[in-house]
């Protein structure tokens, strides 16, 4: 948990909304796996609550809560999302709400109503009628054992039409014991001088902190956020890398690292290990990073210009806000290519593989990931094929088998409509040859089955292990048909995920490389 700042007088908790809101950003979609792992990772990272969706809107989301109610959490609280009854419908009678007590977390948060806008002439029921849902939602959920978070909508734009009102509306949910009344910016474009008085006045009159949600759409989402914090403010809501409706969130790899470096407040959180969160959560999303993102993006300590760089080599901080390496990003000077050594060694640490700083192993594995990485390998969300490229390097035997050969074909046939796919592997393993093939929905699926049958005879133990997931990304859009991609696998044995990598100009190819990584890995592992 969060300790008290030395200069400031209240804790601030970051609650992540990644999997909820941030999917309601156009193009982000996380499969239930692909939830579990941001969450885990999210988890690992040390936020303090982890909102996993809304349980009443769609089969992922549900599974995610059946999905996390089974597993220990080390630092979050799993907090599922939903609305206030609504309107004229009795509280315990409401689908919604019902859903929201059967995702079982300990912590549930809803969205009410404070803008008479919208209670009028969108849910066309009367203010006192709003007042009603939310006290009883409140009060019904509070009554069920969960800490009750309230996301207070529009906050700051109802308050400047009606502030009498919008105060009645979070002082019901107070009163009907929420545990923390949360001002939402829910549409963006308030500025910072504003979101700063108002959450001023809010603390005066419920006489305690409230958390903030901000949106983006002004560009100041992590701004408003800060001067709700500075008003006293105690939870910041926002998402990784921004995602979330329109425009975006708060984004949390920016406010985090602004309110532990910057103000001195004590989050708790390793940010050596922010850059590392942020790419791994564009990897899951398949989404491109964006160079340009504070603290962690390729270009935030890249320096270009002679001065900048002349400076630089002298004393960093000449150019530098804070040392990159305090969030795991690092300094590249684009003249004289030198980066990387402190991240090798962080994630090498964290497969416990210790390496000293400047060894012949460490210049020799990081050249291998610069080459790797220039051909457009990303090992954020594949960290088996890491963990095998860093044991190769150190010379450990990781090979289980050597391919001979492998074919795929793939017949359509127009007059029944049929496809056929089939796939032949053969290999050398144990001292044999081993020549199989198998038919599979698409050419990766007849190759997986295929290599798995040459595999099982030798290695039973594989027959655990499950293709979960399977995602392409051109990386080289420019070239067209000849564009490189990179297909991410992610592999379980049903207690344990991993991922694993391949890039090349043919998808096959590369997702031939991230089979086998997958299955060299999971074999390597084995007691
Ligand atoms: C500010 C935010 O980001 S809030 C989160 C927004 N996120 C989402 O909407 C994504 C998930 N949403 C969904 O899956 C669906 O919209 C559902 C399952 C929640 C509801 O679906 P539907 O029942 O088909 O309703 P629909 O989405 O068309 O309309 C919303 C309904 O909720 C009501 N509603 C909206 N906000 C609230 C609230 N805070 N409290 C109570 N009722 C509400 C609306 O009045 C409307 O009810 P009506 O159909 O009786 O007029
Ligand atoms: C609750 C929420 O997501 C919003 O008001 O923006």
């Amino acid at each position: 948990m969060t300790s008290l700042s030395p200069s400031m007088s209240v804790p601030v908790t970051i609650y992540d909304t990644t999997l909820r809101d941030g999917t309601q950003g156009t193009g982000i979609s996380f499969s239930t796996l692909d939830k579990i792992r941001v969450a885990e990772k999210l988890d690992d990272f040390g936020v303090h609550y982890i909102e996993g969706g809304w349980p009443g809107s769609n089969p992922k989301d549900a599974a995610f809560f059946q999905e996390a109610a089974k597993r220990t959490w080390k630092n979050a609280k799993i907090t599922a999302f939903g609305m206030t009854r609504r309107g004229k419908v009795k509280v315990e009678d409401d689908a919604q709400v019902q859903m929201l007590l059967d995702a079982q977390t300990p912590a549930v948060t809803i969205v009410g109503k404070t803008w008479p806008l919208h209670v009028t002439e969108v849910f066309q029921v009367s203010l006192e009628e709003n007042l009603a849902m939310i006290a009883d939602t409140v009060a019904y959920l509070k009554k069920h054992g969960r800490e009750v978070l309230y996301d207070a909508e529009h906050f700051f734009d109802s308050f400047r039409e009606d502030p009498e009102y919008s105060l009645k509306t979070v002082k019901a949910a107070k009163d009907a014991g929420a545990d923390l009344v949360v001002l939402c910016e829910t549409n963006g474009g308030a500025l910072p001088e504003w979101v700063e008085e108002v959450t001023r006045k809010v603390i005066a009159h419920l006489g305690g902190p409230v958390g903030i949600h901000t949106h983006n759409d002004g560009g100041v989402g992590v701004a408003n956020a800060l001067a709700a914090v500075r008003a006293g403010a105690n939870q910041v809501q926002g998402t990784i890398n921004g995602y979330g409706e329109r425009v975006g969130n708060c984004n949390l790899i920016t406010v985090m690292p602004n309110l532990q470096l910057k103000m001195g407040f004590d989050l708790g959180l390793d940010l050596t290990r922010l850059r590392d969160l942020a790419f791994f959560v564009d990897e899951l999303a398949n989404v491109p990073h964006d160079i340009r993102a504070p603290y962690v993006g390729l270009a935030a300590f890249t320096h270009k210009g002679g001065l900048h760089v002349h400076a630089v080599q002298k004393l960093a901080r000449t150019y530098e806000h804070v040392d990159p390496s305090l969030v795991g990003n690092e300094r590249v000077i684009t003249i004289s290519d030198m980066s990387g050594q402190s991240n090798v060694l962080m994630k090498a640490e964290a497969m416990g593989v210790a390496l000293t700083k400047g060894s012949p192993e460490v210049q020799k594995i990081l050249a291998t990931v610069k080459h790797m990485e220039s051909e457009g390998f990303e090992f954020e969300a594949a960290e088996a094929s890491f963990e095998l490229l860093i044991r190769k390097q150190l010379g450990q035997q990781t090979r289980c088998f050597d391919l001979i050969e492998y074919h795929t074909t793939h017949r359509y046939h127009s007059g029944s409509s049929t496809e056929t796919t089939e796939a032949t592997v053969k290999i050398h393993v144990n001292g044999n040859d081993e020549y199989t093939v198998d038919e599979g929905d698409g050419p990766v699926n007849a190759l997986d089955k295929a290599l798995r049958k040459a595999l099982l005879p030798h290695f039973p133990a594989i027959a655990q292990v499950r293709l979960e997931d399977y995602k392409v990304r051109i990386i080289d859009s420019g070239s067209g048909t000849a564009a490189k991609t990179r297909v991410l696998v992610v592999s379980s044995d049903g207690t344990r995920t991993w991922g694993t990598v391949g890039v090349s100009t043919n998808v096959i190819d590369a997702s031939w490389q991230a089979l086998v990584d997958s299955l060299e890995h999971y074999l390597f592992k084995q007691p």
